[in-house]
């Protein structure tokens, strides 16, 4: 697949919201995902970072506002969703062997059997895996389980690849070992978009920064002029490290 012309990209969100029980917990959110680069969505707790993701990703429906996949048209919902892989914080696996995680969803995506064997057995190896492919899932390490969530996304073959806070529960080694497979991602054309609270992280990573704070969209601007300089007061305060809510 050529991830340049066939891509489900850009994304665009305009106006989009979401409420619960009339409390809006994201308001107004307008912007563009672009193919390419790699947005890191950054702001306080509570800001609004992981319903955003999950918004974009389906798995909420917004309760204000639009979202547009520029290049599905005419792709239905289901297609839309097999194009994109989302990867979080505690990776969410089933009780089966590494292996059969990755097999398990390539069958979801259809594809015939042996072809699944060979690209669950390529992105396990690609990740490191491949001695641990027969072990059950749930007995893996933290940061194993994490590149096993990375790898099973790998073989999906994505346009897109949403990360809530994947290193956050994960020990340095294992952090370098996610950002290393976000960088194999990256170089593969998949459009990366991903929340963390770690700052040198943002900076290492980052193309594109999504600033949010209680819910609305405070900044969007690309990462050298954000970490240069922040427009808003409530960036500055946050990259100066103070308490900002
Ligand atoms: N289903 C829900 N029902 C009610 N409130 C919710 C629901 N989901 C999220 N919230 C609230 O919405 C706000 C934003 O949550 P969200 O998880 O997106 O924040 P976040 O920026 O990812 O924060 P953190 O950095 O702490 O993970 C929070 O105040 C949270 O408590």
């Amino acid at each position: 697949m050529n991830r340049e012309t066939d891509s489900i990209l850009p994304l665009e969100l305009d106006g989009v919201g979401y409420a619960v029980q009339g409390r809006r917990l994201l308001q107004g959110v307008s912007l563009r995902l672009e193919a390419g680069t790699r947005t890191i969505v950054l702001g306080p707790n509570g800001a609004g970072k992981s319903l955003l993701l999950r918004l974009c990703h389906g798995l909420l429906e917004p309760t204000e506002g639009l979202l547009r996949w520029g290049g599905a048209s005419g792709l239905a919902e289901q297609a839309l969703r097999r194009r994109q892989a989302m990867v979080f914080q505690r990776p969410v696996l089933l009780r089966r062997s590494a292996f059969a995680n990755v097999t398990y969803v390539l069958g979801l995506l259809g594809m015939p059997l042996v072809a699944r064997a060979e690209a669950a057995m390529a992105a396990l190896d690609r990740f490191g895996l491949a001695d641990l492919a027969a072990r059950p899932a749930r007995v893996l390490s933290g940061g194993e389980q994490q590149r096993l969530a990375l790898a099973r996304a790998w073989a999906m073959e994505p346009d897109i690849l949403f990360l809530d806070e994947p290193t956050s529960a994960l020990d340095p080694s294992s952090t370098l070992a996610v950002e290393m497979a976000i960088h194999d991602f990256h170089v593969a054309g998949v459009k990366i978009v991903m929340t963390t609270h770690d700052l040198g992280q943002a900076r290492r990573l980052a193309d594109e920064v999504i600033f949010l704070s209680r819910g609305q969209l405070i900044e969007a601007s690309p990462a050298a002029t954000f970490f240069k300089g922040p427009v808003s007061g409530q960036a500055r305060a946050f990259l100066a490290g103070e308490l900002v809510c």
